[in-house]
């Protein structure tokens, strides 16, 4: 699989002409005196056709974000603050997390198109395929005849690898796979410029896992989109982000180029993520899972909130919260980001502490 642009076949700069920018976006859940903070000032650049992945544990927040940043949080889910910039074709920008109602209706799946968890079981039961993509064109583009939507469905269908015979299927003849494919064609249908997928492969098995994700990067590269692509297996985005984002505890905790995360990681997380699964292909690494479990978001103190499961903590790690900046190794891409305190060796010690190097394994 390549990670280049169709028309130079370069490998793409990151976000210099951005599509989306989530910036200090804060989500908190329950109403009452004292609801959960679950994101907490979250930013991220997403390049016009560019694939950025977003990874962590489970309950680190990824799916809180693709909700957000979509309009689509549900109760007791409150946007607490931040911007969504969404900027168009014509390069007007616009705030989706400004946006009134009917321009948000017009807005999503044209501008911007989202295929969740489990999204397979979404199709109806009672209805054929065909006519399930074709209504969904039809609510955009009212103008349109049920023959032209029909056809296009068609089209989409085959633009996912499905036969389009399969227009008169119903859901139930489908194969897992088949049917995640169905929602992917559809999602593109409307031709967005953006596509949020939150785990579209978990349900799948690791082959299908794999078909889908090279479809996906090969239809990127095809058709021009930009992706974020939700998982919590670093070692699949491996496989299809250009740029992959760390989150933990409802933080970013590191950005940088895929190959980066994956040959240089910088953050403890990041690199003890990459050692908690098998690598899709490559050198084998030796599994070590990461100990411990993520914090409760309920209870979150000051400090880094990975001090207790790290190999790398000192007492300036309960103190001081890290704040993402680039990382403290000569010669690194200047554009990319973490947010550990042995990076930040100035500011701890402005505050006290003893500042410690940059471990060998997280400056190779
Ligand atoms: N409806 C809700 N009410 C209260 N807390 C919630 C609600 N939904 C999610 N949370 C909390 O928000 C945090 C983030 O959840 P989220 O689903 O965004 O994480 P995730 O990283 O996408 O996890 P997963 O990979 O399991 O989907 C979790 O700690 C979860 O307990």
């Amino acid at each position: 699989m390549t990670l280049t642009t169709p028309e130079t076949g370069a490998r793409r700069a990151p976000a210099d002409d951005p599509v989306l920018e989530i910036r200090n976006l804060s989500v908190d859940y329950g109403y009452d005196d004292d609801p959960v903070h679950v994101l907490r000032d979250v930013s991220l650049t997403l390049g016009r056709g560019e694939v950025l992945g977003l990874a962590g544990e489970s309950g680190c927040g990824k799916s809180t974000l693709a909700y957000a940043a979509t309009r689509l949080l549900p109760p007791p889910g409150l946007i607490t603050g931040g911007e969504v910039l969404f900027t168009g074709r014509d390069g007007r920008k616009t705030d989706i997390l400004r946006l009134d109602d009917q321009s948000l209706r017009e807005s999503r799946w044209q501008d911007l198109a989202i295929v969740f968890q489990g999204a397979m079981n979404s199709l109806s039961p009672v209805y054929r395929i065909g006519r399930q993509i074709a209504d969904g064109i039809l609510a955009h583009r009212p103008g349109m005849s049920k023959a032209d939507a029909m056809a296009r469905a068609a089209e989409m269908l085959e633009l996912v690898g499905i036969s389009p015979d399969r227009l008169r299927s119903y859901p139930h003849q489908l194969s897992g796979g088949m049917r995640q494919r169905v929602m992917i064609a559809m999602a593109l249908a409307l031709e967005p410029q953006v596509l949020i997928m939150d785990e579209p492969t978990t349900a799948l098995d690791v082959v299908m896992q794999r078909q889908i994700v090279e479809q996906i990067a090969e239809l990127r590269d095809r058709l021009g989109f930009s992706v974020i692509f939700i998982t919590h297996d670093v070692s699949l985005l491996i496989e299809i982000a250009d740029r992959i984002a760390i989150m933990y505890a409802g933080e970013i905790v590191e950005d940088a180029a895929s190959l980066d995360v994956y040959q240089r990681p910088r953050h403890p997380y990041s690199s003890a993520l990459l050692h908690s699964f098998p690598p899709l292909r490559g050198p084998r690494r030796e599994l070590t899972g990461i100990p411990g479990s993520p914090p409760d978001l309920a209870k979150l103190g000051g400090g880094c909130h990975f001090r207790d499961r790290c190999a790398f903590a000192w007492d300036a790690c309960a103190a001081l919260a890290p704040r993402l900046t680039a990382p403290d190794v000569a010669d690194d891409d200047p554009r990319r980001t973490t947010a550990c305190l042995r990076h930040e060796p100035e500011r701890v010690a402005a505050a006290g502490f003893e500042a410690k190097p940059v471990p060998a394994e997280l400056a190779g």
